[in-house]
């Protein structure tokens, strides 16, 4: 039996740092939701009690390392599950891009894993087990639209934001989401931007309070480090996009656009500077 997953990229709309904690990580409040650019895992058992992960993608690792691979490890061993699996991931999503890749690959991993093997896992349960993966896991077992407090792992649940394009541009450079939050510095921020108003813009189905409500303080750390990301951000915004933002850790820059004649432009003009620019929506 074969099972298949899809493994999509995330965006955060928002993005506030609340303080650094004593664990090292940091206490964040954050919006995150859905887009249609995904990985697609198919999942297979194999006679042997092994782990084989393999992708056309030729920039990741296919070891331990592997997120996928952690993924169906963690399962394994804590459903003491003796049986193989053989993973191909189709990646489409950029990597070290802020998009999550590959906390949804990892995510798909567990959803396929437990209906492969019939478990039976909860959802809630799937979600505990993926934030020993990473902060984005959950969310990512969950997807939808969510507020993610803590360090990402606490999820509440609101309403898809209405349906717009979004354009995604990623410069070519690699940031280290552990380097980013390294250099924030959490006390000294001046503004943050406001939980409340973008769930009521969303709640709303406002697309304009959306735009106009967007923040990322993790822009203030990579947008110094790399000035490039900011020039992308200014190009986009000169090119018309609704809403402007960096997702994550960068450095992939996002556009929220409502009207179809307008993303073409954006896309062309983007291209001339960028050599990676995709055209999705939501999903809703
Ligand atoms: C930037 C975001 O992607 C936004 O959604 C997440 O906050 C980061 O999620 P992630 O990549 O799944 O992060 P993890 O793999 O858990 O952590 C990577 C590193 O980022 C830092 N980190 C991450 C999450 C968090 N709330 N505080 C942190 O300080 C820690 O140094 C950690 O070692
Ligand atoms: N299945 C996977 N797909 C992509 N990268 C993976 C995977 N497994 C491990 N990695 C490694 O994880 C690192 C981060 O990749 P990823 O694409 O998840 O970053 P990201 O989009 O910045 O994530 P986030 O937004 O959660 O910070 C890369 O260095 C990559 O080599």
């Amino acid at each position: 039996m074969k099972v298949y997953e899809k493994a999509p990229a995330k965006i955060n709309l928002m993005l506030d740092v609340i303080r650094k904690r004593e664990d090292g990580f940091h206490e964040v409040e954050m919006i995150m939701t859905m887009v249609d650019l995904a990985d697609r895992l198919e999942m297979e058992e194999v006679p042997r009690d092994t782990i084989i992960i393999s992708s056309q993608a030729g920039y990741i690792p296919l070891d331990e390392k592997n997120l996928a691979f952690q993924a169906a490890r963690l399962i394994k061993d804590r459903y003491d599950v003796r049986k193989g699996v053989y993973i191909h991931l189709d990646k489409k999503v950029p990597v070290a891009a802020g998009l999550a890749g590959g906390s949804s690959d990892a995510a798909a991993a567990l959803r396929g894993l437990n209906r492969l093997w019939g478990l039976g896992i909860s959802e809630e349960e799937l979600c505990t087990l993926g934030a020993e993966l990473g902060s984005d896991v959950p969310f990512c077992v969950t997807g939808g639209t969510a507020v993610a407090r803590g360090r990402g792992e606490k999820l509440e649940r609101i309403s898809n934001p209405p349906q717009c394009w979004v354009v995604l541009a990623k410069p070519p450079i690699n940031v280290s989401t552990a380097d980013v939050y390294g250099k924030l510095r959490a006390a000294e921020l001046k503004t943050h931007p406001s939980t409340s108003a973008m769930v009521s813009a969303i709640e709303r189905g406002s697309f304009t309070d959306i735009c106009d409500n967007l923040g990322n303080v993790l822009e203030s750390v990579t947008l110094q480090l790399y000035p490039e990301v900011l020039q992308l951000k200014e190009i986009m915004q000169r090119l018309g996009a609704d809403g402007v933002l960096m997702s994550g850790s960068g450095p992939t820059v996002f556009g929220l656009v409502n009207k179809e004649a307008k993303v073409s432009r954006i896309y062309n003009g983007l291209r001339g500077f960028c050599k990676e620019v995709y055209v999705v929506r939501m999903l809703t």
